[in-house]
C-alpha cells in the first residue's frame, strides 16, 4: 500500500513554507520560477496543505548539504518559528542527504516537488493498476535516497571493513525495497498484458480510438463528461484523474468511436512517475486521434502546450493525427488573458466545454479529422492485393466493375490510409 506524506484523513492540516532556488538561467525550474511557484502552491493545496508564505533564494549554485545556502536556512528557520510552520516544500528535487540535513536544522517536515506530486497521486489512486504504479514510483524515488545514511551510521561500526548496525539495517531496508519493486513490476506486467489483450481485441473489432490528453486541469474529464454523459470525476484540482476511463462517443454521421480520458501532465513530471505510469500513458499510443486539450486561460498556456508535446514525443505519440482544443474560452474572454485567443482554423479549435454549440463543433472536427477525403481508385481487376488495401484504407462506398479494371470509391480514413494506402497512390483517378 502506498504511504501518504500528508495524511488528510486525520483532520490535521500541515502548514507549509514554499521555497525555491532561482538561478540566473532558470535551469532548475525549466521556465519562469514564479509560474512554477504558483503551480507548487496549487499542488500543495491539492495535497491538503495550507501555504503560509514563499521564500526565494537567488543563487546559481546548489549547496550540496542544504540545497539553499546556509544563511538562508537560518532565515527559513526564523520565519517558520514566527508563522508556526510544520513543513517546508521545495520547488526542486532534493537529495536524500539534503532532506536529512534540512530536517535536522529546521526541525520541519521536508518535502520536494516530486514527493508532493507523488503524494497527490497516492491519494488519488483507486484502481489496482493506479495503486501499483504509484507505489512503484514512490519506492523508485525512495531507493537512491536511502544512501548517505549509511555513511553516517557506518561510523558506529568502528573500523574499516566492519559493518555498523545502522548500515546492515539500511542494507536490509534496501533489499526489502528492491524486492518489493520487483514484485510490483511483475504485478504491473500482468496488468500491461491484460490491457494489451483488451486493446488488441478492440483493434480487431475495428474500433476507432480517440484519446484526450493535456496538462492537468485543462478540462479533459469535463469534455469526456459533456461529450458522452459519462459519470466521471471533475475537480478544480491538479491530477483529478489517474486512471484512464473510456466511453463511447457518437459522431454526427452516427459513427461510434471510443473516447479515453487520461492522467494529466505537468512540467517536471517526476521521471519515476512517468516510468511507472507508462502502462497507463501508453493507451495514447493506440489512439487513432489525439485531442490535445489546452487551458486557453492559463498564464502558462504556451509552456503547458510545450510540456504536453514533449511528453507525447517521449511516449512515441507525437506523429499521431492531433487536434489542439483550446478550452475554457469563456474564462479567457472574461479574464482578459495575456495571450491572444487563437482562432478556430486547421487543426486548432477554440471551445468552452460548457457550450453546446462548441461541443457540436468539436464532434464535427473529430469526424472530419478521422474521415479524410473521398478518393476513387481504378485498379486492375486481377490485383486482389490492391483491392484489399483499398478496403483497409477506409470505407468503400461504391464499386464499379470495368472491362479489366475495378473502380472503387473510398471514404479514406487518413490514419488508415497512411498505414496501408501508399501502394494505391498511383491508382488514384
Ligand atoms: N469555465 C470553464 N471551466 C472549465 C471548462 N472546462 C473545464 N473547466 C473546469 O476546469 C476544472 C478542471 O476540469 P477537469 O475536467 O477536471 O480537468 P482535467 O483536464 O480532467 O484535469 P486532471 O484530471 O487533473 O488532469 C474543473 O473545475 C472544470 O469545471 C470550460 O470550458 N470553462
Ligand atoms: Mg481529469
Amino acid at each position: 500500500m502506498s504511504e501518504r506524506t500528508f495524511d488528510t484523513n486525520t483532520g490535521f492540516k500541515e502548514k507549509a513554507i514554499l521555497i525555491t532556488l532561482v538561478t540566473s538561467d532558470n535551469k532548475r525550474t525549466g521556465g519562469d520560477p514564479e509560474l512554477s511557484l504558483q503551480e507548487l502552491e496549487q499542488l500543495a493545496e491539492t495535497a491538503g496543505v495550507e501555504v503560509l508564505t514563499t521564500i526565494r533564494q537567488n543563487k546559481d549554485t546548489v549547496d550540496s548539504r542544504w540545497f539553499i545556502g546556509k544563511g538562508k536556512v537560518q532565515e527559513v528557520k526564523a520565519v517558520a518559528e514566527e508563522l508556526g510552520a510544520t513543513t517546508a516544500i521545495f520547488d526542486q528535487e532534493l537529495s536524500g542527504a539534503q532532506v536529512r540535513n534540512l530536517e535536522e536544522s529546521l526541525d520541519l517536515k521536508i518535502v520536494d516537488r516530486t514527493q508532493l506530486i507523488l503524494d497527490i497521486f497516492a491519494g488519488r489512486a483507486k484502481t489496482r493498476e493506479g495503486i501499483i504504479q504509484v507505489e512503484l514510483a514512490q519506492l523508485s524515488y525512495l531507493l537512491p535516497r536511502l544512501s548517505g545514511h549509511g555513511k553516517n551510521l557506518s561510523r558506529l561500526g568502528g573500523g574499516i571493513g566492519t559493518r555498523g548496525p545502522g548500515e546492515s539495517k539500511l542494507e536490509m531496508d534496501r533489499r526489502h525495497i528492491r524486492g518489493r519493486i520487483a514484485d510490483l513490476k511483475a504485478q504491473l506486467e500482468e496488468v500491461v498484458r491484460h490491457r494489451k489483450l483488451h486493446r488488441e481485441r478492440r483493434k480487431k473489432a475495428g474500433v476507432t480510438q480517440v484519446a484526450l490528453v493535456g496538462y492537468t486541469n485543462a478540462g479533459k474529464s469535463t469534455l469526456l463528461r459533456e461529450l458522452t454523459e459519462a459519470d466521471v470525476f471533475v475537480e478544480n484540482q491538479l491530477f483529478a484523474t489517474l486512471d484512464p476511463t473510456s466511453r463511447t462517443l457518437e459522431l454526427p454521421n452516427g459513427r461510434e468511436v471510443i473516447l479515453t480520458d487520461t492522467v494529466g501532465f505537468i512540467q517536471n513530471l517526476p521521471h519515476d512517475l512517468v516510468a511507472a505510469f507508462r502502462a497507463t500513458l501508453e493507451e495514447v499510443n493506440e489512439a487513432d486521434l489525439v485531442l490535445h486539450i489546452i487551458d486557453s486561460n492559463s498564464p502558462m498556456r504556451d509552456e503547458q502546450i510545450a510540456v504536453v508535446d514533449r511528453i507525447l514525443e517521449e511516449l512515441g505519440s507525437a506523429g499521431k493525427p492531433q487536434i489542439r482544443v483550446y478550452n475554457k474560452k469563456d474564462l479567457f474572454l472574461a479574464n482578459n488573458s495575456i495571450h491572444a485567443l487563437p482562432r478556430t482554423a486547421g487543426d486548432n479549435i477554440v471551445i468552452s466545454a460548457y457550450e453546446t454549440e462548441d461541443l457540436t463543433l468539436l464532434r464535427q472536427s473529430i469526424q472530419d479529422k478521422l474521415t479524410g477525403d473521398t478518393l476513387v481508385f481504378v485498379v486492375p481487376a486481377d490485383r486482389g492485393d490492391l483491392i484489399a488495401l483499398a478496403y483497409r484504407s477506409g470505407e468503400v462506398v461504391e464499386q464499379e466493375v470495368g472491362e479489366d479494371s475495378l473502380s472503387l470509391t473510398v471514404q479514406v480514413s487518413r490514419q488508415q490510409y497512411a498505414l496501408h494506402g501508399q501502394p494505391l497512390n498511383e491508382y488514384v483517378k
